[in-house]
């Protein structure tokens, strides 16, 4: 039987690691899809370095439009990144015939809505496994594994950068900068690191998981970001001897007015399993009605977990090739007539507990002030302590709320941080329990 023909685009950190596994596995690769898989050609922008990639015997070229304008290329897989060159490149694709797998989360985030309709219309798949939580197969998960669920919601670790920042401060002190540096090195990072930091990169994955849990469209302008490039050693330390730990978690969920989509950093209690994902690795709590809680745990970044999930994509569409469209998985694990447009829930109506950390005059009323503004906002007090005085006569007070609507606890801040006695603003940070 014919091969099947790989175009490759992009020859960097996941590209590589694709070609690499392709070459590697080949033949367990082609016993599972029935058929020869062959890196048939690859383009780069810098020849010599995919050159020592991928060897003597595949064609290179360093302009993507070849690969997807070659009529021997029956999959073309887009690893390039960003959502401009790489848009009309998948685009072209499909209209070209051809199946597509791609990594490139921002991409389908901000496009999937075209991206996806045109496939529909021209029969050809996009897959695109290692767009979410790099080698852990959650799409599958949701798409299929779980299909018999009415999915309530999910939360996920879905940045390896951050991951990886986060579990070096805390368990080493790292300074931020210096990991980051770090994650940039071993491949870890985006092209640009702020997506990674700021929770651009998690909230992509995050609409992309939410669009396949719950059957609706690509929504990322309305998702909520707060990266963690403002959070204090000290807050990490904090919660830990509250008995938490600090994540930046994507948490999407149904409720009766709408969808929240949310990335920020989060307190979890240390006794969830989720809590205790470190480094680069990754992990996602699926809620169902059927299943009830499910974890799914593993690296979310870097060359050979990532090309694994590309693969993975490469034997499934291989397997598919001659199938008929209607009878495929559908792209967003819905019928796409069959979308709904949930509206996406304002942050300011989520309903969250609080961590506050308050740098206020250590003198008699501060504290009794900062109770009375909780309580006329209807915040209850989970526990509070005063974290001793410095120096320069202020303390710091921690207090961790109970649920209460983001808009209250917005009020009650912004009345706490105009109090005379109190200095600069109110460190907020959110806390999930994860366990409803
Ligand atoms: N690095 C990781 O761990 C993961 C990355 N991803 C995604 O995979 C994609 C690729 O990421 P990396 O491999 O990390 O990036 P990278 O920067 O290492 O590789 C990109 C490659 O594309 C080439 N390139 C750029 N513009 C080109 C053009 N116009 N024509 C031909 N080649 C071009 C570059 O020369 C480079 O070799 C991105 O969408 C990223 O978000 C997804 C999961 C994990
Ligand atoms: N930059 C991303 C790469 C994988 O998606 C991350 O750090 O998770
Ligand atoms: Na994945």
């Amino acid at each position: 039987m014919k091969p099947i023909n790989i175009g490759l685009m992009g020859v960097g950190t996941v590209g590589g690691g694709t070609a690499t596994v392709l070459k590697r596995n080949a033949e367990e690769i082609s016993r599972r899809a029935g058929r020869e898989i062959r890196l048939f050609m690859a383009a780069n922008r810098d020849l010599a370095r995919a050159r020592e990639v991928v060897g003597d015997g595949v064609p290179l070229v360093d302009d993507a439009f070849q690969v997807v304008n070659h009529p021997e290329v029956d999959i073309v897989v887009e690893l390039i990144g960003g959502d401009t060159i790489a848009k009309e490149l998948v685009l072209k694709a499909i209209d070209n015939g051809k199946h597509v797998v791609t990594a490139n989360k921002k991409l389908l985030a901000m496009h999937g809505n075209e991206i996806f309709a045109r496939a529909q219309e021209k029969g050809v798949m996009v897959a695109f496994e290692a767009a979410v939580a790099g080698g852990i197969p959650i799409i599958k998960a949701l798409r299929e594994g779980l299909s018999a669920n009415r999915i309530e919601w999910l939360a996920g670790i879905i940045n390896g950068t951050s991951n990886f920042i986060l579990s070096e401060m805390r368990e080493k002190g790292a300074d931020f900068a210096d990991v980051l540096k770090e994650a940039q090195r071993l491949g870890y990072a985006e092209a640009d690191p702020t997506f990674d930091v700021e929770g651009h990169d998690a909230g992509h994955k995050l609409t992309i998981m939410a669009a396949i849990a719950f059957g609706i469209p690509m929504n990322f302008d309305n998702c909520y970001l707060e990266g963690i490039s403002q959070l204090e050693g000290k807050d990490i330390q904090y919660a830990e001897e509250l008995g938490y730990r600090v994540k930046l978690l994507g948490l999407t969920r149904r409720t009766d007015k709408g969808v929240e989509l949310r990335v920020h950093p989060t307190l979890i209690p240390e006794d969830q399993l989720i809590a205790n994902v470190n480094g680069v690795m990754n992990a996602v709590l699926v809620r169902g009605d059927a299943i009830g809680q499910a974890l799914f745990n593993g690296p979310g970044a870097g060359a050979l977990p990532t090309a694994s999930a590309v693969v993975a994509d490469i034997v499934d569409v291989a397997r598919l090739l001659t199938s008929d469209p209607e009878h495929r998985v559908p792209h967003l694990a819905f019928q796409p007539d069959r979308l709904q447009n949930l509206p996406i829930l304002p942050m300011g109506e989520v309903v969250s507990s609080y961590y506050l950390r308050i740098q206020a005059a250590d003198r008699a009323g501060v504290m009794a002030d900062i109770t009375r503004l909780l309580a006329e906002n209807n915040i209850s007090i989970e526990a509070l302590i005063q974290k001793g005085s410095a120096t320069d006569g202020s303390a710091e007070i921690v207090i961790l709320t109970h649920r209460v609507v983001e808009k209250s606890a917005n009020k009650a801040i912004a009345a706490i941080e105009a109090l005379d006695s109190v200095a600069g603003k109110v460190v907020r940070l959110r806390m999930e329990e994860l366990n409803g």
